[in-house]
């Protein structure tokens, strides 16, 4: 008989999901998809390739599995304009058309950014194959999920056929060790990350993360590594589920948890080693994720705007990190704390962060996608600087094409948020 390879995480799940015994990195598979998601931009955009292929002859009136599907309305929630509301009622025909029953509506309930409900709401679990119309999809991944963003053409027949390819990708190991010091989060990891293996670094390869320093952070700082390996080009990025893994989604109401883990053996295409004691608090600087600096060495520009929002910075752990900044001080600038899902708004009022950001001078609002992605709710004019819990800072990513945004952990954004300036949370008086 054959030896079968020893495998990683990923290419235990794509084996899995394509009836293979195991994959090899570059092999093309036909994979079975286990969850999907499309929200209110891709969503529409799916539609559109339904109506496309239906008037060429493919039957389009039914979705592989519609429990296996859910939809949010994220990005141009609460609706920006006519086109955007007109967005919204394409959705709600389509979950009623196609007999989706997980609609995240904004306005009723629970709703929020598309890779937040998917931890929150334990919609992944452990060994899925997860697609989603968003490129942060990735995110996800922290679960110990194979989870990647896909373009409407791809999600289009994935709805229909509960199927797609995949070639394998490499796997670059991220061995972390140790914990980070209490003014460093996920953030700064991933920034520095980024920074070393620039934008491209990732391309088309799986970023894992592993050691103590993954074994040391919570579940949420996780999502915050897996969400940004998008930047570095990642096809996706994945951590081995373990026991936090375990408690955080069976708390949110998941059964039937089962880890899936890689082989000691496996191999790696490229293994990065980081000492969790060496990192600091750093930005990504306009306008790319990899041009970062350390906040002590970054320059002293007049800042605008502070936002602690999106799925990358608006986590409950983020919330509570700008809280212990804002607590009892005030801002200098315009701060917006956008809670990334309505769970998360529930507990930040309860616990009373709500009450320490509205003292600070801040203001608070609803879950939506808007400024991060510059669309509405909060976007940049011409030459104004922020600084941001978001993932991206390409030119005009926040707004007019004439404004920066300067990327950072919500400890160093609430900081800057009291001086006006970058600034490194141990610095503030
Ligand atoms: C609008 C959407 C499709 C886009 C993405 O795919 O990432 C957005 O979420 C972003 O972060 O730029
Ligand atoms: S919050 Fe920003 S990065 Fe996240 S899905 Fe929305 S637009 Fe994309």
């Amino acid at each position: 008989m054959k030896d079968i390879a020893a495998v990683n995480v990923t290419e235990k799940i794509l084996a899995r999901a394509s009836g293979r015994e195991s994959v090899s990195p570059g092999d093309v598979i036909f994979a079975d998809v286990d969850k999907a998601m499309v929200h209110d931009v891709s969503g529409p955009g799916v539609m559109k390739v339904f109506e496309r292929i239906s008037g060429q002859g493919v039957d389009t009136k039914k979705l592989w599995d519609p429990s296996k599907v859910w939809i949010a309305e994220d990005h141009f929630v609460p609706s920006a304009d006519k086109i955007s509301a007109g967005n919204i009622i394409k959705l709600q025909d389509f979950a009623r058309n196609y007999g989706i029953r997980r609609h995240f509506k904004y306005g009723m309930g629970q709703y929020g950014i598309c890779h937040t409900l998917s931890h929150e709401e334990a919609l992944v679990l452990p060994g899925e194959v997860y697609v989603g119309g968003d490129s942060h999809t990735n995110t996800t991944g922290a679960l110990g999920a194979f989870a990647c963003g896909l373009g409407h053409t791809d999600m289009a027949y994935v709805l229909l056929y509960g199927k797609i390819w995949f070639k394998v990708p490499e796997t670059v190991l991220l061995r972390l060790n140790g914990a980070l010091p209490p003014h460093v989060m996920a953030k700064d990891y991933i920034l520095r990350i980024i920074g070393d293996m620039g934008t491209d670094g990732g391309a088309y390869r799986t970023m894992q993360f592993a050691g103590t320093g993954i074994t040391e952070m919570s579940v949420e700082g996780r999502l915050t590594l897996a969400n940004m390996t998008t930047e570095a080009g990642a096809k996706n990025g994945i951590i081995e589920a373990d026991k936090k893994t375990a408690g955080y989604l069976s708390s949110r109401g998941a059964t039937g948890i089962k880890p899936v883990i890689g082989d000691d053996d496996a191999e790696y295409s490229e293994v990065f080693e980081y000492e969790g004691s060496e990192m600091e608090p750093l930005v990504a600087k306009p306008y790319s994720p990899e041009n970062v600096s350390i906040v002590r060495e970054a320059p002293s520009v007049e800042l605008d705007k502070a936002y602690i929002g999106s799925c990358t910075g608006a986590k409950m752990e983020d919330l509570e990190a700008a809280a212990r900044i804002l607590k009892g001080r005030k801002v200098r600038i315009r701060t917006e704390v956008l809670p990334a899902a309505i769970s998360i708004y529930r507990k930040a009022v309860e616990r009373g962060l709500v009450g320490i950001f509205l003292d600070a001078g801040a203001t608070v609002g609803p879950p939506t996608c808007g400024a991060c992605c510059g669309a509405h709710m909060g976007v940049l004019g011409k030459g104004e600087v922020c600084i941001s819990t978001t993932n991206r800072n390409f030119p005009g990513r926040m707004g007019d094409i004439e404004s920066q945004t300067y990327l950072a952990s919500p400890l160093v954004a609430a900081a800057s948020a009291v001086t006006g300036k970058i600034t490194d949370p141990r610095d503030l008086n």
